[in-house]
């Protein structure tokens, strides 16, 4: 069986690409290499070009004609970049996207798998985040999101696709085997800020303490990427009973378990054996208290469930850190 994973090259979609290829599926990659690396086209058959560039999605099609399922992880995904240049993630997100589907259809593949993510939920008392919760994205990084489902939504009736949304919560980690892991040596995220804290011995500013959470610092749902790219593999295999078409489904992706900031600061003490100081700090602009995900959906549609833990995360972000110069060749 053959897969499209435009986006292939990036973090999310080239650990799909190698839980394919582990799977006995066969990864085509379409990037445009604007953030996705080529080093992680190694061993992959790849198209490099626009997914919005109609001649090279039929020339995909043309060369494989028995695609049977398409995984769109193609994006831009900072929130704050995105609050800085709406038009341009709208352009790049939303419009692109629009192009990719009407060059899918008109290849006559109906069966799509979205990167959604859990930015698409507006913020609940209860931070249990289900999928019934009604969209309300608090960026435009999220709005182009939520437009996407809707886009698909509309087009999943008007075309007989089977369209699934699978809705990421924080990834973190790296394919075990280390083929792949975050193009970017210094993330910003907080995984990213605290390696960075205990590399050059200065505290983690901890942006918030005042949170309606257990321990006033922000909670996130940190769910690791090798158990987000198996998710793709069970939903490609089961995809027609997940999704049969006409129908668009949305599903979360997560650990499941909350984690506020000082609990992701001791189960870095624990992997890692450096307990890094944090020193508090205001609030970051537009930030929420946050929240973990219900996956029951995506265990009950194709028998999903999260198999690694936070600190197996941790400790891939680390592993993959080691190995990163050798794959990246940096
Ligand atoms: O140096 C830091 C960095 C983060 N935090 C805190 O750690 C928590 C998690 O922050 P992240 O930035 O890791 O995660 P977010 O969910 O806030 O945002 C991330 O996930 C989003 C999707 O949900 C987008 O992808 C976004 O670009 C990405 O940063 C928050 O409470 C934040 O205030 C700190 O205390 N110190």
């Amino acid at each position: 069986m053959k897969v499209l994973i435009v986006g292939g090259a990036g973090y999310i979609g080239s650990s799909i690409a190698s839980a394919c290829l582990d799977d006995g599926i066969t990864p085509i990659v379409l990037d445009n290499l604007s953030t996705g690396v080529e080093a992680f086209l190694t061993g992959r058959e790849a198209y490099i070009g626009d997914m919005a560039d109609q001649v090279l999605l039929d020339k995909v099609f043309h060369d494989h004609p028995d695609i049977a399922v398409t995984i769109h992880c193609g994006a831009l995904i900072v929130v704050p970049d995105s609050v800085r240049e709406p038009l341009r993630y709208y352009r790049e997100n939303v419009a692109k996207s629009v192009e990719l589907v009407d060059g899918l259809v008109r290849n006559g593949c109906r069966r799509i798998i979205f990167s959604s993510t859990a930015a698409v939920y507006g913020q609940t008392d209860s931070l249990v985040v289900d999928e019934s919760l009604p969209a309300a994205p608090s960026s435009p990084y999220g709005r182009t999101k939520a437009m996407l489902e809707d886009i698909l939504r509309d087009s999943a009736e008007a075309f007989g696709l089977g369209a699934l949304a699978l809705r990421y919560f924080n990834p973190i980690g790296a394919d075990p085997r280390l083929r792949t892991g975050l193009q970017t040596r210094r993330p910003t995220h907080l995984l990213g800020r605290l390696i960075e804290a205990a590399e050059t011995g200065t505290p983690l500013t901890v942006t918030g303490v005042d949170w309606p959470t257990r321990d006033g610092t922000g909670i996130r749902d940190y769910v690791h990427v090798w158990d987000l790219a198996r998710a793709h593999v069970a939903a490609v295999r089961g995809f027609d009973a997940v999704c049969p078409p006409g129908s668009f489904v949305a599903a979360n992706l997560g650990s499941g378990a909350g984690c506020t900031v000082l609990e992701m600061v001791e189960a870095f003490a624990e992997v890692s054996g450096v307990r890094v100081p944090v020193e508090p700090a205001a609030r970051r602009k537009g930030d929420v208290p946050g929240g973990y995900a219900r996956w029951d959906r995506a265990h009950a549609l194709f028998g999903w469930r999260p198999t690694l833990t936070l600190q197996d995360g941790i400790r891939d972000a680390l592993r993959w850190i080691e190995a990163r110069p050798s794959v990246l060749g940096d």
